[in-house]
């Protein structure tokens, strides 16, 4: 049994995450930080913009990873965890190159990563590493020494992710009306990439058809509908869908998108939908905006009745996985032997992101992997 608090040798933590903007003089800068090179249409980016303007030009995601932060702060603090935690974003401020300076001139030298992923993907792995590939190369052309970097493994299975999510459906189903209630399907929503992306994400050996980031998101959807069953005794028929697309039209991504699926489930006769966006972590703009501005206008449209369920947020379950998770990453590092926590069929998934994993489409320096060129 590894000691419950004992970080060694890592001495920091670091919540890296997307960013968003904080009013409206930042959302286009933001925008124009996202794209940057990603070969998205001018149009789809006029949109996008719209969207934040609807909200103030306020991007919920900032206030969301700050309550984050205090809620792994407690959890590290009641429970005797002496590891700092610091923040950095890929997009807008506090931008991860000034954060990992911070952490350098702190003396931080072995410092592990969360990312507000939690499943394999370009967009939601690799491109986090190339980001702290950067940094690190920033620091070093500053004469500063970077820390070495480790990023925790994908935590979608994990219960502590699950758990929440699990209760948001169950709280859905029942804010319906009763008469729909039981006829209820589950829609499961995610992001959606390109189906090029889906199939070479994870690991090599399992690309193809949806890669990773299909399979793990069938494994999470499977689990919360069985745990729902178990918990309300009804048996509510459920799908993987997909939101948020952008790109040019004509390369395939994921589908079918959550607007269409709500129209065919009504055209099917189902009485009532709860979307569940089990993508992601907190209830950012592509919640706020394509779940429940979109989808929800859709569904008035049809007449049908729909709930959207939480994301994990800052529950003190996903704090006390990412303590668990954090404790089982260290006692590994420290040779000892670990039972990785994980739900669901696919297992705990690797450390250490394989040569291969994820690829980009223009191979790019990463960091925190096998093919990392930094120690
Ligand atoms: C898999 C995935 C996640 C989940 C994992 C994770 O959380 O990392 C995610 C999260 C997020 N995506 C976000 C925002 C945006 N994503 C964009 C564009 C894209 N996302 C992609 C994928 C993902 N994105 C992809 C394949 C593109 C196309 C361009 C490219 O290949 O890079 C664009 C450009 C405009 C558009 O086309 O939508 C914006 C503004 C925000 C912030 C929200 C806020 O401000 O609250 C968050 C958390
Ligand atoms: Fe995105």
């Amino acid at each position: 049994m590894p000691d419950v608090r004992d970080a060694s040798p890592y001495d920091a933590l670091l919540l890296l995450s997307f960013g968003g903007p904080e009013g409206p003089d930042d959302v286009i800068p933001f925008l124009e930080n996202v794209t940057r090179g990603r070969g998205i249409p001018k149009e789809r980016l006029k949109e996008v913009g719209e969207h934040y303007f609807l909200f103030g030009g306020v991007s919920p995601i900032n206030d969301q990873n700050r309550a984050l932060l205090d809620a792994l702060r407690k959890d590290f603090a009641e429970h005797g965890l002496d590891l700092p935690v610091y923040w950095g974003n890929r997009n807008w401020a506090p931008y991860l190159t000034d954060t990992l300076r911070e952490m350098a001139a702190d003396g931080r030298r072995r410092v592990l990563v969360l990312a507000t992923s939690a499943y394999a993907s370009y967009s939601g792995c690799r491109q986090y590493r190339e980001n702290l590939a950067d940094s690190l190369a920033a620091l070093r052309a500053e004469g500063l020494e970077a820390p070495r970097v480790d990023k925790l493994r994908h935590y979608f299975n994990h219960p502590g992710f699950l758990e929440p999510m699990t209760d948001g459906v169950v709280a859905s189903l029942a804010d319906l009306p009763e008469e729909v209630r039981a006829g209820a399907h589950l829609a499961f929503s995610t992001h959606s990439i390109p189906t090029a992306a889906a199939d070479t994400s994870g690991p090599a050996e399992g690309h193809g058809d949806g890669g990773a980031y299909v399979a793990e998101h069938l494994d999470v959807a499977r689990t919360v509908a069985d745990a729902v069953r178990e918990r309300t005794g009804v048996d509510h028929p459920w799908q993987l869908v997909y939101q948020s697309r952008s790109g040019a039209p004509h390369i395939p991504w994921l589908e079918p998108d959550i607007c269409d699926h709500l129209e065919e489930r009504h055209a099917a006769g189902v009485p009532a939908v709860v979307i569940a966006p089990i993508g992601f972590v907190s209830d950012h703009m592509e919640v706020l905006y394509d779940l429940d501005t979109e989808a929800r206008a859709r569904a008035a449209e049809l007449g049908l009745p729909v709930r959207r369920s939480a994301t994990v947020g800052d529950d003190p379950r996903f704090a006390a996985a990412v303590r668990d998770l954090v404790l089982e990453r260290a006692a590994a590092e420290r040779g000892q032997e670990v039972t990785p926590c994980a739900l669901g069929a696919l297992g705990a998934g690797h450390d250490v992101c394989p040569v291969g994993c994820c690829p980009a489409r223009a191979p790019r320096p990463a960091a925190a992997g096998a093919d990392s060129p930094y120690a």
